[in-house]
Parts: structure tokens; sequence; C-alpha cells
């Protein structure tokens, strides 16, 4: 496990951008596997900014996001549909065909859950795969407790999850229930990746993924055994692990 310990959110975006765009220069038609909330937001805008000045290109790239919530329509604000459209697609040229999200819509999600399984293989592998992780460990929606090895599948929002993204909404009881995730067999498949962690709120976290036991309780544990994956954390998300 690789770690870099940057001063602060800002710088952390920085350097998440640079390896994303090396990753894109080297291989044009890279699968990135693709995360929500507000940790890679900074790391979008870099993106977009570099796209602006210095034109790299996104028309080969395939992305596939970690997961959506279960209910709330693909318009919906806070859907991660949106998210990700306003957030990145609308403003680099991916073609909309080539980038991948659950759908927390279809009738039949267990059937969503294994169609969108068979699109991630039919990939091949993901060269990239960014994540943030939540204070609680949990990576995608995979909160403590998920298996290791599961793979895409519905998962129980625990309580804080639903308090933590509660900010995004008008109250708690509009935070959906259910999503959608790819499950941890799902994501250590991946080649490669790139965890960033900025605040307070993610050190206890932080230094169980470094430092703690390999557990389901605390699912960024299990990165500890992945080959390739590189933590750009920032000092507060770092301070515990001094
Ligand atoms: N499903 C997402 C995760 O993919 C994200 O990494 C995490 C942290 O969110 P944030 O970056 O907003 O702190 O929680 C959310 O619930």
């Amino acid at each position: 496990m690789k770690i870099i310990v940057v001063e602060d959110y800002n710088e952390m975006s920085k350097k998440a951008a640079e390896i994303l765009i090396k990753k894109v220069q080297e291989k044009p038609n890279a699968v990135l596997g693709l995360a929500t909330g507000s940790t890679p937001v900074g790391l979008y805008k870099e993106l977009i900014e570099d796209n602006q000045k210095n034109g790299t290109s996104y028309k080969d790239i395939h992305t596939v996001n970690l997961d959506e919530y279960i209910g709330l329509p693909k318009e919906d604000k806070n859907s991660y549909y949106t998210f990700m459209r306003e957030n990145l697609f609308n403003q680099l040229t991916i073609p909309e065909e080539h980038t991948n999200i659950p759908n927390g819509n279809n009738q039949d999600l267990l059937e969503e859950c294994d169609r969108y399984e068979k699109i991630i293989d039919a990939l091949g592998q993901v060269d990239l795969q960014i994540l943030g992780i939540g204070s609680n460990g949990h990576i995608g929606f995979n909160e403590p407790g998920s298996s290791f090895t599961g793979q895409t599948h519905i998962i129980d929002l625990k309580e804080s999850t639903r308090q933590a993204n509660a900010r995004f909404f008008e109250s708690i009881d509009e935070v959906p229930k259910q999503a959608i995730t790819m499950g941890i067999g799902t994501i250590m498949k991946s080649k490669e990746i790139l965890l960033l962690a900025s605040g307070t709120a993610k050190a206890e976290a932080i230094r169980g993924t470094i430092h703690g036991e390999v557990t389901e309780d605390l699912p960024a544990s299990i990165l500890q055994t992945h080959p390739n994956v590189t933590l750009i954390v920032d000092k507060e998300a770092y301070s515990l692990c001094e």
C-alpha cells in the first residue's frame, strides 16, 4: 500500500488528477472506476480544467461507477446518475454509451445487479478504480459486515451513512434506505486502486485501513491485501496514523 500524505483537500485532488490523467494518456481506452460523494468532486474539477487547457481526450475511455441509490429517479438531484453528469460527464466528452452506473430503478433489482456485474466483466479489468471512504470504513456502499468476496448487490444503508449523506437532502427521511453497490470482490478485481480521504471525520477509518486488522467490520481494510493501492490522504485524515 503506497501512502501519499498531502496538505489538504486541494492538494489531494491535484495529486489524484495527476495520476488519473497519466493513466489516460498512457492508455486512452482505459476503464475507469468512478466514485461519488464530496471527496472526488475536486478531482473531477481538476480533470475538467486539464481537459480545457490541455485537451486530454476521454473519447475512448469507459467508466463504471461504484454505486447508486435505490428508488431515486435518475433525474433527482441526489441520484449518482445526476451527480456524475453534473460533476464530470457533461463537461468531458465521454460517449454516453461508455458510461455505466447501476440503475436503482430497475423493476427487478437482482437482475440489475447481475446485469451490472456482467458489464464490468465484459469490459475486462478496471484499470484504475477511484474510491472515497465512509467514516465507518465503507467503500462504494459496502457497509461494515459486507463480504470481502461480494459482487454487485443490494445493500441496506446504515443509519450513520444515511445521516452522513442527509446533508445533500431536504431531510433524513428523503435519504434512500437501500443502494446497489459493486461488491468488495468486484472492487478488488481492479488492476489499480486510488483511495482518497480528506478531513478528520475520516481519520479513524484511515487508521484502520492502514494499520488495523483486515476485517469485514472495516471494509476498506481489505485494501491491505491488494497488490496495487495508493492512498492519497490529507494531514487531517492521516492524523491518527502518526
Ligand atoms: N457511496 C458513497 C461512497 O462512495 C463515498 O466514498 C462515501 C464518502 O462520502 P464523502 O466523499 O461525501 O465523504 O460515502 C458515500 O456514501
